[in-house]
């Protein structure tokens, strides 16, 4: 139907596949896979550059490239494509605070509330520049939902206030009519449990209503960086007797609590890295680099609930959760577990080993 019938902004749109992601599949992944001699996965890696994922804004020296997508985005939709912008917002001071391998450049201590207010300004300008462009917005993995389970970590309490409010600052701010946002909502096995959803459903709807219900709030994600199933028949062992497994379950039990809380909220799930199920977890809380895991569906719109706006891409498959080098300053413990591919490189590096784990596993197959 019509976007204005499912109120789905993003229906009959693709994701844009950037450049970025395919030059590192281009460049790293296909000669490794060749110089292997396997030219059939080569030929499937090319596949892969050609499935839209989102651009991770995770330094403030990364926004001027928007312009860069946005005009490649123009020149290919003039010529009869209906491409959408993806983006990741992700910069907040004293960001991923219950984690040690996706350390940011801000902290509160150094100006980090101005610096992020001047990076969300800086965004803001981008999209204006660009009315025609449609930009999907996803706002701050990894944040909201650790003030929900983390506030016993010293960085996370230090930094709740600054989430909350700078948060609140961006969605306002990036409410533009040519824009979609969803703000993180953890996945399943982090706000599923009965003691989360119902705190975490008060969170999300409270920065809502702060930031005045900004008409370009669409909802939440789900999933980002993780690997729960979309939906699946048995909980898998390390759910831990969880009622909610899966991330159809989770937001189906969201959705209510947000209603409740005045907040008519949709979803977007990331199936970058779901498709083989179970997984290969020792428990459900390890969330680096996971074994034996593959590309799951490939974004699109059409899903199989009124709720879910989109399967997408969120997480780019390849790039590394943290290293695993136990000496570095961002190394965190969950990336030298068993269940966790190594050696690794830094957050966000290119790991090549785990790109053709991703692309030999995937289901569908590529
Ligand atoms: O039996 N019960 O009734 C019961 C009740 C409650 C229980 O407690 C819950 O247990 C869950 C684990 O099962 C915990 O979930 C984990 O929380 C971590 C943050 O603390 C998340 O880590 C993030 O993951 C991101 C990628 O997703 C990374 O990008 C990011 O860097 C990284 O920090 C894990 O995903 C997530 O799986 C919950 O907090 C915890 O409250 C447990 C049992
Ligand atoms: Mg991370």
């Amino acid at each position: 139907p019509p976007a204005e019938v499912s109120g789905n902004p993003m229906a009959g749109k693709t994701f844009y596949a950037n450049s970025y992601y395919a030059s590192e599949v281009l460049s790293l992944a296909v000669p490794t896979l060749s110089a292997k001699g396997s030219a059939a996965w080569a030929a499937k890696a090319t596949e892969v550059a050609k499935v839209g994922s989102f651009i991770w804004l995770d330094t403030r020296d990364k926004v001027p490239s928007i312009a860069t997508y946005a005009k490649d985005v123009q020149t290919k939709n003039a010529a009869g494509a209906n491409l959408m912008l993806p983006l990741v917002v992700y910069d907040l001071p004293e960001r991923d605070c219950a984690a040690l391998a996706s350390n940011g450049e801000l902290s509160l201590a150094s100006n980090g509330a101005a610096l992020y207010q001047g990076y969300i300004d800086s965004i803001a300008a981008q999209i204006k520049a660009f009315p025609d462009v449609f930009f999907v917005l996803a706002i701050e993995p990894d944040s909201l939902a650790n003030l929900v389970t983390n506030l016993n970590v010293q960085k996370c309490s230090n930094a709740a206030s600054a989430y909350k409010t700078l948060t609140t600052y961006a969605i306002k701010n990036l409410n533009f009519k040519n824009v979609v946002m969803y703000l993180d909502a953890g996945h399943a096995g982090w706000l599923g449990w009965p003691a989360n959803i119902g705190p975490a459903a008060k969170l999300f709807g409270q920065i809502y209503s702060d930031a005045g219900k900004p008409a370009a709030v669409r909802g939440l994600m789900t999933n980002v960086a993780n690997y729960n199933a979309w939906s699946i028949s048995t909980c898998p062992s390390y759910t831990q007797g969880s009622q909610v497994c899966d991330e159809k379950t989770y937001i189906n039990n969201m959705a209510p609590l947000l209603k409740a809380e005045g907040f008519p909220a949709h979803f977007i799930t990331d199936t970058s890295r779901n498709g083989v199920q179970p997984t290969k977890q020792q428990a459900w809380g390890d969330w680096c680099n996971v074994i034996g895991t593959g590309f799951g569906i490939r974004p699109t719109t059409v899903t199989p609930d009124p709720l879910l706006d989109a399967f997408a891409w969120i997480k780019p498959g390849g790039e590394c959760d943290g290293t695993s080098n136990s000496t570095a300053v961002r190394y965190d413990a969950h990336c030298g577990y068993a269940d966790a591919l190594q050696p690794a490189p830094e957050a966000g590096q290119w790991f090549e080993a785990y790109f053709e784990q991703l692309l030999v596993n995937a289901n569908p197959k590529f």
